[in-house]
C-alpha cells in the first residue's frame, strides 16, 4: 500500500485550561489527495490542522507526516491561514520567496519560479507592490503563491478564503483547483462551505460537535479538472445534501458517530 503522506491515528487534545478539542482522531491522507473537513464552529478543526502541522502537540495518539512521527513544524509542510499573514514592508515577489529565503540563499530559479506563481495568481504587474496596495482578495492570491513556493508535499490551509467575497472566493478557489491538478500535493482544508468543500475535495470529512472525532467521511467522485458550473448539477447537489446531512440537524452540532 503507497505510504500516506498524514496519518492520525487515535489523537486527542485537551489544552491545559481542561477544554477537550479532539478525541480519538483518526485520519489519512494520501499523497496528492484533497481532503476538506467540516464541522460546528469549535469542534476542533484548527486544532486538527496545528497538530498535523507540529505547532501544537498532540495529548494522546500517533500523528506522522510521510510515514515519519511530527515533533515540529517540518519543511514538507505548507501552512495558510484565514489572514494572508504576509510581511507588510515586503513585495509581493520578497513574500513568496520567504520561504526560501529562511533556509538557503535566494536563486535567480528561485526569483523565476516565483514570479511565475505570481502570473499564474494573476499577479501580474504587482510583484513589487506592498501587501498595503493589494486588495484582499490579492493578498490571498500571494499567500497561495507563497503556499506553492514551499513545493511542500502537504499543504494545510485553515479557512484561507473565509474573510473575502462570495466572488473573489470563487476565483480563489478556482486558482487553488488549478495549482493542486497541476502539482498535487496532499492538501487538507478546512472550511465552513459545504458547496467549497465538495468542490475542490477527493473526500470531504465531517467532523462532530467538541471533542472533534469523525463523524463521516464522504468520497466525492466527481471528475476532474473540476470547474464552478459544476455547483449546479444534481450530482453535486446529492454529494452537498450527503455532507450537510451529516453535519447534523442544527449545522451548530456535528453528529455523533453511531
Ligand atoms: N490554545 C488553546 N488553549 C485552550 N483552548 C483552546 C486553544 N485553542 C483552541 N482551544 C479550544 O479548543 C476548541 C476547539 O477550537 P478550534 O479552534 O480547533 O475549533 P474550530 O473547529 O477550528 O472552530 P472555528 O470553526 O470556530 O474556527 C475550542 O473550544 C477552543 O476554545
Amino acid at each position: 500500500m503507497e505510504r500516506a503522506a498524514v496519518r492520525l491515528r487515535g489523537v486527542g487534545k485537551r489544552f491545559d485550561g481542561g477544554v477537550e478539542a479532539m478525541r480519538d482522531l483518526d485520519l489519512s491522507v494520501a499523497p496528492g489527495e484533497f481532503v476538506s473537513i467540516v464541522g460546528a464552529s469549535g469542534c476542533g478543526k484548527s486544532t486538527l490542522l496545528r497538530v498535523i502541522a507540529g505547532l501544537v502537540p498532540g495529548s494522546e495518539g500517533t500523528v506522522e507526516v510521510h510515514g515519519e512521527p511530527v515533533t515540529g513544524p517540518r519543511e514538507d509542510v505548507g501552512l495558510m491561514f484565514q489572514r494572508p499573514a504576509l510581511l507588510p514592508w515586503k513585495t509581493s515577489l520578497e513574500n513568496v520567496l520567504l520561504p526560501i529565503r529562511v533556509r538557503r540563499r535566494i536563486t535567480h530559479d528561485d526569483v523565476r519560479e516565483a514570479m511565475r506563481l505570481l502570473t499564474l495568481f494573476d499577479l501580474e504587474g504587482f510583484e513589487h507592490g506592498f501587501p498595503s496596495q493589494l486588495s484582499g482578495g490579492m493578498r490571498q492570491r500571494v499567500a497561495l503563491a507563497r503556499l506553492m513556493m514551499t513545493g511542500a508535499g502537504v499543504r494545510l490551509l485553515d479557512e484561507p478564503f473565509g474573510a473575502v467575497d462570495e466572488l473573489t472566493r470563487e476565483t480563489l478557489n478556482l486558482h487553488l483547483l488549478r495549482v493542486h491538478e497541476r502539482t498535487a500535493s496532499a492538501t487538507v482544508l478546512v472550511t465552513h462551505t459545504i458547496s467549497e468543500a465538495v468542490l475542490m475535495s477527493d473526500r470531504v470529512i465531517v467532523m462532530t460537535s467538541r471533542p472533534g472525532t469523525v463523524a463521516a467521511e464522504v468520497p466525492i467522485p466527481l471528475e476532474r479538472p473540476r470547474s464552478p458550473e459544476m455547483a449546479y448539477s444534481q450530482r453535486f447537489q446529492e454529494l452537498a445534501l450527503t455532507v450537510r446531512r451529516a453535519l447534523g440537524p442544527s449545522g451548530s452540532e456535528g453528529g455523533r458517530p453511531s
